[in-house]
């Protein structure tokens, strides 16, 4: 497998094993010719879509759906950027751990995409390689969602647990950061650039619509943690904005027939322009580098509809190549390094809880597998 390809930083010196960061998503198509492969992995995902039939049916559902997922990604630009910006998001942080922490150094991240290349198996396969004994699993979804950072966490438990990391490697968890105030300060400065493009005098009067991936009302009736967490995030935005402007946090994204959570972000829109809203920034609050739900459906489809309906729009930028976030990324992982070597142990206290409602085993065993630091 491409050495390049799962690894970020720099090869670590002779003898020394890195202390890997292994920066979980769920990856997106990075050509147009792998969007179906990409909804294959992601329909066959039982964390995500339990399906009845789901060998079966997930390419046939995958088939059905990739032209309209493939003129999508053609019309941003041919493919996923997620791949692109996690490795300069990766590299940047694992530079800075050198300095901040170095008594773990070398550091090197790793990409772990549940659906795309570079694969969990594939990473973990680089890693073995790599001699790694020090490992910390770092979501990069802030809020915490079973069907998201869940996810990505159940596989890399069952690849690890199978011995394809390597033999006893030390694990140990971020799980969510959405409130981190570095985290937050990144987003409330893209908000700040946004508002700038609207004329002084009109600047206070701009709603600040917050936008988010939604869930299905399944996953949050079993208690899923992510509609919570988000919205401590946006009030987090909120109060380091000094309440400065009027603000709503909606739900885009829904597939298919089953219920999902509310408001719609594009009937959102459609509501503040009858009530004579019309000015607004759309915020990406979700989600840590552009994808199609931001260059798509926010750019494309809300942001035009918007338009016409006489709405000024203007979108916050997603957190990119945005050295703050950089900076917060190197900063929650420096911090974790910190407790995890005075005692605090491998997970934090909110990750043992499962949903009360939760029927999957998976989610147990995988919880208590880290909790034991992957053993
Ligand atoms: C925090 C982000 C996300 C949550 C939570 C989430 C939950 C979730 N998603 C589906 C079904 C689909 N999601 C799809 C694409 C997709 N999802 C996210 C993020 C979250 N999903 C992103 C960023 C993307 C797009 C990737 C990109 O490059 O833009 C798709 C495929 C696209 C499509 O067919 O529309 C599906 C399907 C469920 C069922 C779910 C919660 C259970
Ligand atoms: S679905 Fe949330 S812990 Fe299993
Ligand atoms: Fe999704």
């Amino acid at each position: 497998m491409a050495r390049s390809f799962a690894s970020l930083h720099k090869s670590p010196p002779a003898g020394k094993s890195p202390t890997a960061i292994v920066m979980m998503n769920m990856g997106g198509p990075a050509t147009v010719p792998e969007t179906e492969e990409f909804l294959k992995n992601l329909f066959s995902d039982r964390d995500l879509i339990p399906i009845p039939f789901q060998r079966f049916l997930a390419p046939i559902l995958a088939r059905r759906r990739t032209p309209q997922i493939e003129k999508q990604y053609t019309d941003i630009g041919g493919g996923s950027p997620i791949l692109r910006y996690t490795k300069i998001q990766g590299e940047g942080m694992a530079k800075l751990l050198d300095e901040l922490h170095p008594e773990t150094a070398p550091h090197k991240a790793y990409v772990a995409f549940r659906y795309v290349r570079p694969l969990t198996e594939e990473t973990a396969r680089q890693m073995k390689a790599d001699g790694v004994k020090r490992a910390i699993a770092f979501t990069q979804y802030p809020q915490y969602s079973c069907s998201t950072t869940g996810s990505s966490l159940n596989e890399l438990f069952r690849r690890g647990s199978a011995g394809d990391v390597g033999q006893n490697v030390e694990w140990s968890v971020i799980d969510r950061w959405g409130t981190h105030p570095g985290f937050i300060e990144a987003v409330s400065q893209n908000i700040e650039a946004a508002l700038s493009k609207f004329s002084a005098s009109d600047r206070k009067d701009v709603v600040l619509l917050f936008s988010a991936h939604s869930l299905p009302m399944s996953v949050v009736n079993r208690g899923d943690p992510y509609i919570l967490e988000v919205s401590a995030s946006v009030s987090a935005v909120m109060d380091r904005l000094g309440h400065s402007n009027p603000y709503r946090l909606v739900w885009q994204s829904q597939v298919g027939p089953s219920a999902w959570m509310g408001m719609q972000t594009g009937e959102a829109l459609k509501g503040l322009a009858r009530l004579g809203n019309k000015k607004v920034v759309l915020v990406p609050i979700a989600f840590t580098s552009d994808h199609i739900e931001t260059l798509y459906e926010l750019d494309l489809e809300y942001a035009e509809e918007a338009r016409h309906l006489g709405i000024e729009v203007h979108r916050a930028a997603s957190l990119n190549e945005s050295p703050v976030f950089i900076r917060a990324l190197a900063d929650i992982t420096a911090q974790h390094l910190r407790d995890y070597s005075a005692g605090s142990g491998p997970v934090s206290t909110q990750f043992g809880l499962r949903c009360p409602g939760c029927t999957n085993i998976t989610c147990g065993q995988q919880k208590t597998w880290f909790a034991r630091g992957g053993r």
